[in-house]
């Protein structure tokens, strides 16, 4: 394909030693011995169906040869590609029975081209060839759904995924910047409540079940597409193989930008997956099945290494619900699962950004300055960080050009944009829409940031900055943590949870999350907690709370703190400047806050200074620290053996 495209450029350019403009020229041997009007080059074509099919020139090989020819090299590409469609069938399979459907590739409605009423004018025409399918047939098949023939479509390019979109997915729309628009449907944030796992021998004692957990019980006994076979982890030891199964083309592009993307040669040796997602998001589940409580069910089987998803179409649960299983994973092999984001500057200095939804980790760790490791999912182990996807997931709402440039600019051809509101004649965008939902989403490949850091990987981080958005106002904009004081905010997990993102909030509200995602972890917080605090201790990072949410004021009465400032702050600690600053203690919380930060008002450092009602401040204080300890009781008696570290902990909270 490249060839070709080139061979015709360059004829084009280089006609150096002739007269006026340069002729492109089809054919030389005919362009001697005919003559024609050459104002108009002939085409090859001798029909419409030929001219359609000489449009589309078959990709490259996508591996070279290495200059094995002849007979060998075609038997094992057949090999391999009829290994690859068993696989896919055997994927398929444990949705049926033992033996899966005979799998064909590619769509079904290109096929049904072919068959067409011959034209009386041109009865002697070559028909172009129809697309070679590669069929399997599987040993033993036992019901007639064996004797059709299932259609995938296997790793689509974003182009082609595009077309299946437009063409059979309602609402979806090329926007003035080339993203796909899409609709996610009634669902447009994460179902939490819905989140099933099955309690099975091999992970039944490794989990957190119960009051709190995030990790409902089901039995083993209760379980067109597109096929995505993709990684996880930039680690190369530790990565992950991923199969997602899907009906729709915009779920099939969002994993296609949200995982790691691999080259030819790496899916041609894919092999089986470590874990295979079915997404039936269009179905919804029978609640009247066992252990069903609504229309919407994510259930994870670790043993057998699938998920399901049934009733929501939110294209965010399969990345959150691999995130789960990475939960699950890492921690078993020592590695730590951050629900971060991460970059790294010009130095190699390495910040981790914690924090629940809406809270800033991909808009303050995509960073002009610095090199973008990933927005969302990292791995801390002895090798260092490691981002667990291939692709950002941006929010929309009132997202503008100056404020945040780099994902503005990454919104383009081969973006899923979700639930966004556009002009229907142009097409443009209107980012303060709300009407379809407040959690409007980007998701994009990684390498649409231009400083991303490829491979995403990455020395040990210096910084820890957990992120809360304070809809109570009373947080400062930056404190400096202890140890300690890192575990109990990190055990804590506290935000205002912005609306949207889950399903049925519509105002921003308090919440606590352990370690600031307590809907992904599968064990409890305090074994993660426990890794965070071995690993800051063993490689020095110093940890930082900072404050996005609220100054001057609770919600309602006060403002969110300007992105400008909050940069201003993390610019400082990334350069070291703030670590040595002048610090004072707060009451109550007992943080250290900095007197001064470069480029920020020195008053709002401290906010009680932005209050203009004093005694609402206290109170206000009060109230949220009531709300922490009330919170932090249940962790108590769990802590581990450590008593002393326990004693620290506690201590590291509010006090009053
Ligand atoms: N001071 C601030 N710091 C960080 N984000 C802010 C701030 N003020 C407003 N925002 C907005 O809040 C949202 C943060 O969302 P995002 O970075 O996607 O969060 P997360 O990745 O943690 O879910 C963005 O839309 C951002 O523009
Ligand atoms: C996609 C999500 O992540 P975040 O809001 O943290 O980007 C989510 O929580 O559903
Ligand atoms: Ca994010
Ligand atoms: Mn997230």
């Amino acid at each position: 394909m490249a060839a070709n495209g080139n061979g015709r450029g360059s004829m084009a350019n280089g006609g150096t030693g002739r007269q006026g403009l340069p002729k492109i020229h089809t054919d030389k041997k005919a362009n001697d011995a005919i003559c024609h009007d050459d104002s108009t080059t002939p085409v090859k074509a001798q029909t419409i169906d030929e001219l359609h099919s000489l449009q589309k020139k078959k990709s490259a090989p996508t591996t070279p040869s290495n200059g094995i020819q002849g007979p060998f090299a075609v038997s094992s590409e057949e090999e391999r590609s009829k290994q690859q469609l068993q696989s896919i069938s055997a994927s398929l399979a444990s949705l049926t029975r033992e033996t899966g459907p005979k799998v064909v590739k590619g769509d079904p409605a290109r096929q049904s081209e072919t068959p067409r009423i011959p034209q009386v004018s041109q009865p002697d025409t070559p028909r172009v060839a129809p697309v070679s399918h590669h069929h399997v047939t599987p040993a033993i098949n036992v019901s007639d759904s064996s004797l059709k023939l299932t259609h995938i479509l296997y790793n689509l390019s974003p182009a082609e995924l595009y077309e299946q979109a437009i063409k059979y997915e309602k609402g979806s729309f090329i926007t003035s910047s080339g993203a796909l628009a899409t609709l996610s449907g009634a669902k447009t944030g994460r179902s939490p409540k819905d989140k099933r796992v099955v309690s099975e021998e091999s992970s039944i004692n490794d989990l957190w079940w119960g009051k709190g957990s995030p990790n409902i019980e089901m039995d083993e006994h209760t379980f067109m597409v597109f096929v995505n076979d993709q990684f996880l982890n930039w680690d190369p030891e530790h990565r992950i193989k991923v199969r997602i199964v899907s009906a729709r083309a915009y779920h099939s592009l969002f994993m296609h930008n949200m995982c790691i993307r691999p080259t030819p040669e790496e899916l041609e040796n894919f092999g089986t997956p470590d874990f295979t997602i079915y997404n039936a998001g269009q179905f919804p589940c029978n609640r009247y099945t066992h252990y069903m409580t609504s229309s919407t069910s994510i259930d994870i089987n670790l043993a057998r290494k699938e998920m399901v998803i049934l009733g929501t179409q939110y294209a965010g649960e399969m990345k959150k619900g691999l995130f789960s299983l990475m939960h699950y994973l890492m921690p078993k092999r020592q590695i730590l699962s951050l629900h971060s984001g991460c970059n790294m500057g010009k130095d190699g200095d390495v910040a981790l950004f914690f924090g629940l939804s809406g809270t800033g980790k991909t808009t303050l760790s995509t960073d002009h300055n610095r090199y973008l490791i990933g927005d969302d999912e990292h791995c801390w182990s002895d090798n260092g960080v490691s981002n667990i996807e291939g692709g950002c997931y941006a929010k929309c709402i009132d997202l503008a050009r100056e404020k945040e440039p780099d994902i503005w600019n990454a919104i383009k051809f081969g973006t899923v944009l979700e639930n966004v509101v556009f002009d229907e004649h142009t097409r443009d965008v209107d980012y303060t829409d709300k009407s379809v939902t407040e959690n409007t989403r980007a998701a994009y490949p990684i390498e649409y940031i231009p400083n991303a850091k490829i491979p995403c990987v990455g020395p040990h981080p210096k910084n820890v900055i957990l992120l809360a958005c304070d809809a109570f106002g009373v947080l400062p904009p930056v404190s400096k943590l202890s140890l300690a004081q890192t575990m109990y905010h990190f055990i804590s997990g506290y935000t205002a949870l912005v609306a949207g993102t889950e399903e049925g909030i519509k105002e921003p509200q308090a919440t606590f999350s352990a370690c600031f995602g307590a809907a992904f972890i599968m064990m409890h917080p305090t074994k993660y907690a426990a890794m965070l605090a071995a690993k800051m201790q063993k490689h020095g990072a110093t940890g930082w709370l900072v404050n996005t949410g609220w100054s001057g004021g609770r919600y309602g009465s006060g403002s969110r703190i300007k992105l400008a400032y909050t940069r201003k702050i993390i610019d400082a600690i990334h350069a070291g400047s703030l670590l040595n600053a002048d610090y004072k203690t707060t009451e109550v919380f007992g943080l250290e806050i900095p007197t001064e930060v470069e480029g920020v008002p020195s008053e709002i450092l401290e906010p009680m200074n932005t209050w203009k009602d004093k005694k609402a401040y206290n109170e206000t204080l009060l109230k949220l620290g009531g709300l922490f300890k009330n919170n932090f009781e249940g962790f108590v008696h769990k802590m581990g053996n450590d008593d002393k570290l326990t004693d620290q902990i506690l201590a590291a909270g509010p006090q009053f």
